[in-house]
């Protein structure tokens, strides 16, 4: 059998669920976050990137206020997740400082990636953390979310990260080796899934269907999230987070649990996203210069190379890449708004930061960002 597709993967995010990380409820299983601190820093210094969603600030705060049960009100659960997400605060950073990693935490709601201008920040933090080398560890923001605006779930919270910072992977870790046949608890005759295509109908009956008892959890919103994670072109593993050494192995190409495969990889998942974007929010004209570079080099567009600014596009919008005769040359995302690119067109990179008084990125559009068109 080939090997994991986290031995291939750079940028990986891993999901824990509440019941794992909570012993059961519990109370924080600190011998467990302290092994996937362990083995987060053995993955890390291979090189690969490390993004933490972690699910138990409702059950760890349920046991810190010592209720008996989970409370059903909205209110109760969010002041018992403000109480548990500082007990996971602390258990995250003291077991992550035992090998020497630094953490930061990030608390997203629905609507920050649903904003255009707060899904940016948020990815361009994300990015900045995990380039320095610090751990970013996600849950959702349960105190300000109510049931119509929430993720619901951490699968789900986890795919749209992976979305996020265009991760190769997403891991799911769980209280079951994979996902079965059907669910093992009730089924003891189920067999493990140790292969699949991302999004193939046939696996959301094996767990359950949307509206069943575990259609509102369970391993339906796994598959569900690998499905999600696959649109960006990531692979999911889903795994038990009690294996020994699970992420160090599936990092060194073990194969573990179930794999559900995404169908493209996330550079041409991207790139087909740009070139099928028809919202189109302006254009900018290249010189001769800059046409042979995109075309016959690979390069990316550099703001000397620009000619005009057309529109009123923003940072992050895709916009069209023309000749001087109005031929389409590129489709890509810019780095820069309409605005900031007319003031930086025709210099080089060395002057951008004079002219704006600061500087994002060199490239008005990223090679990675663009794609070719009518070649
Ligand atoms: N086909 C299936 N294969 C494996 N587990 C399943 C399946 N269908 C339902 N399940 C249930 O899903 C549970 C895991 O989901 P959940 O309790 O939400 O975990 P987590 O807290 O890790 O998100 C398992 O304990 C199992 O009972
Ligand atoms: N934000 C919630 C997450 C709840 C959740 O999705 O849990 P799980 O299904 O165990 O991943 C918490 O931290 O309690």
């Amino acid at each position: 059998m080939s090997q994991s597709i986290i031995h291939a993967a750079h940028r990986i995010v891993v999901k824990v669920g509440s019941s794992l990380v909570t012993n059961e409820g519990r109370g924080l299983d600190h011998a467990a976050l302290l092994r996937w601190a362990q083995e987060i820093a053995e993955v890390s210094k291979m090189g690969k990137q490390v993004v933490l969603v972690s699910s138990g600030a409702i059950a760890e705060g349920v046991a810190r206020l010592g209720w008996s049960q989970k409370p059903t009100s909205v209110h109760e659960k969010q002041a018992a997740a403000a109480v548990g997400q500082m007990g996971l605060c602390q258990a995250y950073e003291s077991a992550f400082r035992a090998y020497g990693l630094k953490t930061a935490q990030i608390l997203l709601t629905h609507e920050d990636l649903a904003d255009r201008t707060r899904y940016l920040n948020a990815r361009s933090t994300l990015m900045t953390l995990l380039n320095l080398g610090v751990i970013p560890i996600i849950n959702e923001n349960d105190t300000v979310v109510t049931a119509e605006i929430k993720f619901g779930d951490n699968d789900t919270l986890g795919a749209l990260v992976t979305n996020l910072i265009e991760g190769d992977a997403l891991i799911i870790l769980t209280d079951q080796t994979g996902l079965y046949t059907a669910d093992p608890r009730s089924n003891p005759d189920a067999k493990l899934v140790e292969e699949a295509e991302a999004g193939d109908a046939s696996l959301e009956d094996m767990a359950g269907g949307a509206g069943s008892s575990v259609g509102t959890g369970g391993m339906y919103t796994k598959i569900i999230a690998a499905k999600r994670a696959a649109r960006s072109g990531a692979s999911t593993v889903i795994a038990s987070g009690r294996e020994p050494e699970v992420l160090a192995r599936l990092a060194r190409g073990e194969r573990i649990g179930t794999q559900l495969t995404a169908q493209s990889t996330p550079l041409a998942a991207k790139k087909q996203w740009i070139a099928d974007h028809l919202q189109l929010k302006g254009s900018v004209v290249l010189d001769a210069g800059a046409v042979r570079a995109l075309r016959l080099q690979g390069s990316s567009l550099l703001p000397i190379g620009v000619k005009e600014a057309l529109g009123d596009f923003l940072r992050g919008d895709v916009v069209s890449c023309v000749d001087v005769s109005g031929v389409e040359i590129a489709r890509g995302l810019a780095n820069y708004s309409a605005a900031e690119t007319r003031r930086i067109m025709r210099l080089p990179t060395g002057q951008i930061e004079a002219a704006l008084g600061y500087i994002d990125e060199s490239e008005l559009i990223h090679r990675d960002n663009m794609v070719l068109m009518g070649v």
